[in-house]
């Protein structure tokens, strides 16, 4: 290790110290996040094996607004836990620049999410291997999401309470992330499960094990006896702090990897610079970099490196080592928006509000002490359905959906995109057995959304969500400063068949608060209000309040290089020896479903790939 500005610095890691003068054999892994910790320690397991983590933000330590159940959205905007980004204006949503959260520290992203535990599809990973990526498909899925998943058993009580399904065979028990049903499940969550069944949305037949098409009660990454959050931090880098081969830097920004021409005329990674209070230091790597900075800044990285696109590095000052146009296209989002409504008085449910009160607040940290109260109430109920099941015309949308991906194509869309795109178009034709069920309904015992709950009042929303767009982004460097922002560009709904789906998917989710139990109980809707009626005041509504939900994926996709790949199936960059990227910017083509889980999952697949004992 080398300091350029001060050769006598000692440079503290988490769970070392090392001297300049330490010298490294080892893999070198950027980003500590939830791929990134995942990889480092189960590489580790091979004493051989020395892998040094560098995570740009703080190690968080048994911080409570980590380990705090229900912490939704308080870490946004603080640069201790949030990389707080931008996107720029997004043209088809009122030129907004929308806030994208993204975990900054030892944990990542896996230290702020929501804590939704979901699994795709099966037939959506083998979609993956489809794409042109032998081993990457629902089998392997599921075996390596062994390594993830331990069940924490439910209580009798609550089994007997709220009937909780058995997921005996579909999720595993060894794990390293501990997952459960939330402590308390509010009696709200209970009417709006009937009501969803009142509404004709089955019980998804096996939510875990390949078949999330319906409605079911969702586990959550905590452990509900303490009940705490479960994260990479908990449970991939403190059960291994000690081993003597794995070093975990924290403060390092990665500013680019360190790369030669190989006599193959391939690049190869040699190592990785990064800044540590303002100073900048370079790591060496003999075997190979992993790159897992996830997928806004694993690109960054990639550029800032000289990896992507000529233009791209030419007009940001960046000296070209290798001309990769894909880097940091692909880009795909879910989004979701929501309809919150202000229960009856006297209703005696248990919501969430009273964490957005600052009155309640302190009553609910002590209730919190005793393992009680609003922090403990999770967030059980997600549904997923195909646009069939809630859309009035969906051959209309599907035509449409057609129309629009032959009229781009003739213009001339990016190479691979044609594929992807021909399995969405499976996925949404009505009558098909494989209709993917790419719209979300998420139910919320509680405000969800920009404004503030009234005093004293209690809520509940319903939250639709799409995760099949068709819309297309990228990002990309501006300049060669590591400090500055790459520029994220979504492109939201420059499909329109996107916003279609998601008018669709808001009016079913709007048409829930009318479905009997839960009606009984609702006073009226307070966003947006009946003053919002038609459908164009809809889409005005949407586009003005939706949200990304934090699955940005497809940066780097792993796809064959003449369709838009970055990384092969062994996750190399084309063009490089051994530089990799695992994050969640190499999934080709999105899913239905939350991403922690396939983050996990894949890391794990990887971990096997790098050691060599991989089978497909
Ligand atoms: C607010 C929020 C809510 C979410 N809710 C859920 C949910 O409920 N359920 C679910 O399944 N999924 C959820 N997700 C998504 C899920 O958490 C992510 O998809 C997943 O954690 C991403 O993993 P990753 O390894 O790709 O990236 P990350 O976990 O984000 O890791 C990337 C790491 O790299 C570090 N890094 C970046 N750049 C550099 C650099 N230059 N140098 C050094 N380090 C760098 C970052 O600080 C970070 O630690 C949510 C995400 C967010 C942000």
């Amino acid at each position: 290790m080398t300091s350029r500005t001060s050769r006598s610095t000692t440079l503290s890691s988490v769970n070392r110290t090392m001297t300049p003068s330490s010298v490294f054999e080892l893999t070198v892994t950027l980003g500590g996040g939830t791929a990134g910790l995942t990889i480092a320690a189960r590489l580790t397991e091979d004493s051989a094996t020395t892998v040094c983590v560098l995570e740009a933000g703080d190690a968080n330590l048994n911080d409570p607004a980590i380990l705090t159940p229900a912490t939704y959205m308080q870490h946004f905007g603080d640069k201790l836990y949030d990389w707080n980004h931008f996107t720029t204006k997004q043209k088809f949503s009122g030129d907004r620049e929308m806030h994208w959260a993204r975990g900054r520290g030892l944990g990542g992203s896996s230290a702020i999410n929501f804590m939704v535990w979901t699994k795709p599809p099966a037939e959506e990973i083998d979609d993956i291997e489809r794409l042109g990526n032998p081993g990457w498909n629902w089998q392997n899925y599921q075996k390596y999401a062994q390594k993830v998943e331990r069940l924490i058993e439910p209580t009798p009580q609550q089994k007997e309470k709220f009937n909780l399904p058995e997921y005996e065979n579909d999720v595993s028990r060894d794990g390293a992330v501990a997952i459960g049903f939330p402590k308390t499940i509010s009696e709200a969550d209970v009417l709006a499960q009937k009501a969803l069944e009142n509404a004709g949305i089955p019980k998804a037949p096996r939510p875990y094990g390949g078949n999330p098409n319906g409605t079911f009660w969702t586990m959550n990454t905590h452990d509900p006896r303490t009940p705490s959050r479960s994260y990479a931090t908990t449970a991939y880098y403190l059960p291994n702090k000690d081993r003597p081969n794995m070093v975990v830097f924290v403060r390092a920004l990665v500013s680019r990897v360190l790369t030669e021409v190989g006599a193959d005329g391939n690049l190869s990674a040699v190592g990785a610079e990064f800044i540590h209070d303002e100073k900048i230091y370079s790591v060496n790597a003999i075997k190979e970099v992993i790159l897992a900075a996830g997928a806004i800044k694993s690109p960054q990285v990639l550029e800032l490196s000289g990896i992507g696109q000529r233009a791209v590095l030419e007009n940001a000052g960046i000296p070209v080592k290798l001309d990769l146009p894909t880097v940091g296209e692909n880009l795909q989002e879910h989004c979701i928006g929501g309809f919150s409504f202000e229960l009856k008085d006297g209703v005696d449910l248990e919501t969430a509000d009273p964490l957005r009160q600052p009155s309640k607040l302190a009553e609910a940290q002590e209730l919190y002490k005793r393992g009680e109260g609003p922090f403990t109430i999770g967030m059980p109920t997600f549904t997923f359905v195909p646009v069939e099941q809630i859309a009035p015309q969906p051959q209309a949308i599907y035509e449409k959906a057609k129309a629009q991906v032959e009229r781009v194509v003739k213009e001339g869309a990016a190479p691979g995109l044609l594929e992807q795109w021909k399995i969405q178009l499976e996925r949404l034709e009505p009558g098909k057995n494989q209709a993917g069920p790419g719209c979300e309904i998420i139910f919320f015992s509680g405000m969800f959304g920009p404004i503030p709950p009234e005093e004293g009042k209690k809520y509940v929303c319903w939250s639709p969500g799409t995760n099949h767009n068709f819309s297309r982004g990228s990002i990309h460097v501006t300049s060669s400063d590591p400090r500055k922002e790459p520029d994220i560009d979504a492109h939201y709904f420059e499909h329109q068949v996107d916003l279609d789906i998601f008018i669709e998917t808001s009016k079913f989710a709007r048409k829930m608060a009318q479905m009997p139990p839960l009606k009984d109980l609702i006073a009226k809707e307070v966003v947006p209000g009946p003053e919002v009626k038609t459908d164009e005041q809809l889409a005005d509504f949407m586009t003005k309040v939706y949200s990304t939900t934090w699955h940005t994926c497809g940066t780097c996709s792993m796809l064959p290089q003449d369709k838009g790949g970055v990384v092969d199936p062994s996750l190399k960059v084309y063009g490089t020896n051994n530089l990799r990227i695992v994050d969640l910017s190499i999934l080709p083509l999105h899913f239905a479903g939350h991403t922690q889980a396939t983050v996990y999952t894949f890391a794990e697949q990887a971990a096997d790939i790098i050691k060599g004992v991989f089978k497909p």
